[in-house]
Formats: C-alpha cells, structure tokens, sequence
C-alpha cells in the first residue's frame, strides 16, 4: 500500500455499522479501505469527500430482483436496474433466475444472464440460479459456474417457462442443495390454498384488490413455511424464506431455528411500509405476492426486525411494462402483474418507517441490509461491513434531508412506484462501490464502470 496518496478519503463521517456508530475518516486504496479513524489532514488522495454531517453506511446488498434480462429487458433490465439501486445506496445486488428468459435453471440460462450483468451492471452482482421440475440434473453445473444460490416458488410464478415447484421436486432439491453446500430461497406461499382461493373468488364474480389479498392469507405462507422447514430439517438444507409478510410468518420461522433448522428470513420496504388499504387506493402499482397485509401485520414486522428475528431486507422489485399492471376488463385484480418496483427505496422506506418513526437503530438497518445478508451468502466481511480490507462499498446519507419522491427521481426503465409522492427523511448523497463514486446526488449515475460478479 502506498501511504503517501490514497486514491479516496471520506472525512468526518459518521460511520455506522451492524456493531455501532462512531465519527471518523475513511481512506480507501486500490478499491478496499485500508483506514479508518482519524487521518491527517496533511495525507492527500486523489480525491476527498467531505462527510461532516453525513452517515456512512455499508453499501446496500439487495438479494432480491427481478431485473429480467435476458429476454424481458423491456420489463426492466440490467443498467436501468442497477442505476436506480446505486441511486438508493445499494452497492450489490443478486438477481433472481426469473423473470429473464431463458430463467437461470440452466447453464446457459446462467451464462446469458452473466453475459448481460458483464455487460450492463454499474454495481456487483451475485446470481441465483433456478430450482424447478425437471432440472435436478442441471444444479451441480450451475453451482460450479458460481451461482449464489437457488431460487424455488411453492406457488405460481406468474412465469410459464419457471413452473413451481412440486413437493418431490422440493424435496429431491433440497437433497440435492444440500450435497452442494448451497442454499435454496422459496418463495413460500402454499400453491393449493392460494389456487383454491383464487377459483373461489374468481367464480362468485369477486375480483377487487381485496378479495384478491383475501385469495392469499397469511396462513397459506404459514402453511408453505412449515412445509419446507420440515423438508430442511431432515434434508440439512440451508433455506431463506422470502418475503415473509407477517410477524406471524417469521414466528414460525424463528421457532424452527430454535429447534436447529438453518433458515433465515427475509422481508420487503413495501410489507414494512403499506397495507391493504393502501393497495385498494393505489391499485395495480402496489400489487404483489404475498399481498399487502392490515397495519397490526405491518407492526409486527417492525417488532420483528428490532427484536432480530428477521435476518435481511430484499425489495423484491419485480416490475412490468405499466400496461400490465392496468384492469383491461373492468376491475379484474387478479388479472394484473404481482410485482412492486421498490429497489431504489429501500434505504429511504428503512429510514422514514424505520429510524424516523419507530426509532429502529441505524445499526439494525446497517444489519439487515448488509452484514446479515453478507454473512448469510458468504460475502462477509470483504462486503456488509466498514471494516481495514473490506470493499470500499459505501452509501452517504444525510438524514436530516427530505424530500418528495417524484417519478422524475426514478431510474427504472418504467417510471412507476408506490412510493411516488411519498416524503422521506434521510436523502442518498453518495453511492461508492469499489472506491469509486457511481452515484452523486445533483450529478447522477457514472455509468463509465461495471461491476463484478462475486
Ligand atoms: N415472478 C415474480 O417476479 N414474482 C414476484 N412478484 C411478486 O409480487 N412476488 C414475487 O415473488
Ligand atoms: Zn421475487
């Protein structure tokens, strides 16, 4: 290391990490930090970054999104998306193996979509590969060629070409997930009651937004949880629920760790910051599955994440082209594409819901969006963290700042979210990957540099 001029300082920040908040300077070399504390004035870098009023976080890993390229770039896709995650703080993110075509559940499935992340990511990249009927065979080839983990729904996908899967699948997966020393995430949502739900409303005529969250109770992911939980225990697979809704979802959860299943779980800003009303006044734009629940659900997973039992944040962003989420036949909500364009807000839904209003500590948010998931996916302590030799991977936020998000604000390739209108407290001034500044509030996204995949 070369003492005399570092490549980046951050001076008089206030560092905040999942163990606590401390003021000082970073100096970054050759693309990790080399320093932290106090640094002398007289050291010089090639550049500086005053930080006096600004918090320093780890740099954001979103485990959770649909950027659908190849073959539904036009959906999102894999600049736009990572555009509008760097504006959010957010440094890496792990694409899911659907809603791109080919899905990721094969290996050339796998080498188009790491083609498209070469080519287009701003930021880091981790890849999940596919666990569906049919492609048992294909999984080894898929862990070799470096996939981060798999990816399995219980229920409809919404996606022809990536089929749920069924319980022997499941199970046999799971087998075989384990063997590699993977870890398998589900979207646990049980498909027969969902299915059965959905006849059922869909036959008395019934298809407004609320008979379409009533289609898909809490208990059909307790119901899923369960199930695959008890798949886990005997298997030995590491699984990571998604998306979990309810406090009482992640209880089952936590009472399966307790009994020594390796799970962990995951939920999203929009469970954490929207409810089933809002998802009446806002309609298609808010929709999603597992849907948006009442506040006393929304509360609890707020008690959830200060109590710890919930692991991680992903956005789950999953959009569509606008049109997808509009009723063409009069009011038919279960029609329209479940999905919610989130992955710029993240950081933003944490610090409004969370710290402002609910006094959630910086460093549980510091936790759940980056040292947990770091730690869950082998990543850590080289990212999640603030640490001498980690990546210098860093998001800068003014707290004090507020503003009104407006669809201007977005880099989505379709300019929709619930969010639009909302004010939020705490503004995204810097986005730093690599050592590297890829996003500057008032200058915007550097799109001169790609990311790699870890
Ligand atoms: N296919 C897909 O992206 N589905 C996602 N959308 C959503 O709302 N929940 C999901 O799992
Ligand atoms: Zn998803």
């Amino acid at each position: 290391m070369k003492e005399d001029c570092y490549d980046l300082i951050i001076r008089n920040g206030q560092i905040v990490t999942e163990e606590g908040i401390f003021q000082g300077d970073i100096a970054v070399h050759e693309q990790r930090i080399v320093k932290i504390g106090f640094i002398s004035t007289e050291k010089k870098a090639k550049k500086e970054i005053d930080a006096v009023g600004l918090h320093v976080f780890p740099g954001l890993i979103d485990t959770h999104v649909h950027f659908n390229e190849p073959g539904r770039t036009e959906w999102e896709g894999l600049a736009t998306g990572s555009q509008s995650l760097a504006a959010g703080g957010v440094t890496t993110f792990f694409d899911m193996p659907l809603n791109s075509s080919p899905p990721t559940t094969t290996a050339q499935g796998f080498e188009r979509k790491k083609q498209a992340a070469e080519q287009s990511s701003i930021l880091d990249y981790g890849l999940w590969g596919g666990l569906v009927p049919g492609n048992l065979d294909s999984l080894e080839h898929l862990k070799k060629l470096g996939v981060i983990g798999f990816k399995g729904f219980m229920s409809n996908s919404g996606i022809d070409e990536f089929l749920h899967v069924d319980d022997s699948t499941l199970f046999k997966g799971m087998q075989k997930i384990a063997g590699l020393g993977s870890i398998l995430a589900l979207h646990a949502e049980s498909d027969v009651i969902t299915n059965q739900l959905a006849d059922w409303y869909k036959a008395q005529g019934r298809r407004t937004a609320r008979d379409y969250a009533a289609s898909r109770p809490v208990l059909s992911e307790i119901e899923a949880v369960g199930r695959a939980a008890s798949y886990a225990e005997i298997t030995g697979c590491k699984l990571h629920i998604v998306h979990a809704s309810s406090g009482e979802v992640v209880k089952r959860i936590s009472e399966a760790k307790q009994r020594g299943v390796d799970i962990t779980v995951e939920t999203c800003p929009h469970y954490l910051a929207f409810t089933t009303p809002d998802l009446e006044r806002l309609g298609g734009v808010a929709k999603c599955a597992p849907p948006l629940r009442e506040q006393e659900h929304v509360e609890s997973l707020w008690e959830a994440l200060k109590s710890g039992e919930i692991d991680s944040i992903g956005s789950d962003h999953s959009p569509s082209p606008p049109a997808m989420k509009v009723a063409s036949d009069n009011d038919d909500f279960f029609s329209l594409w479940g999905g919610i364009s989130g992955a710029q807000t993240t950081l933003n839904v944490m610090l409004e819901e969370g710290y402002w209003r609910r006094n959630l500590p910086l460093e549980v948010i510091a936790r759940v969006t980056a040292a947990n998931p770091a730690k869950r996916f082998g990543l850590y302590p080289r990212k999640g963290t603030i640490a001498v030799g980690s990546d210098a991977d860093l998001a800068l936020v003014d707290l004090q700042s507020s503003f009104v998000l407006k669809e201007t604000d977005l880099f989505y390739r379709h300019r929709q979210s619930p969010y639009i209108g909302k004010t939020f407290r705490g503004m995204v001034m810097f986005t730093i990957l690599h050592g590297r500044v890829v996003f500057q509030k008032g200058e915007g996204i550097d799109n001169n540099f790609f990311g790699q995949m870890v």
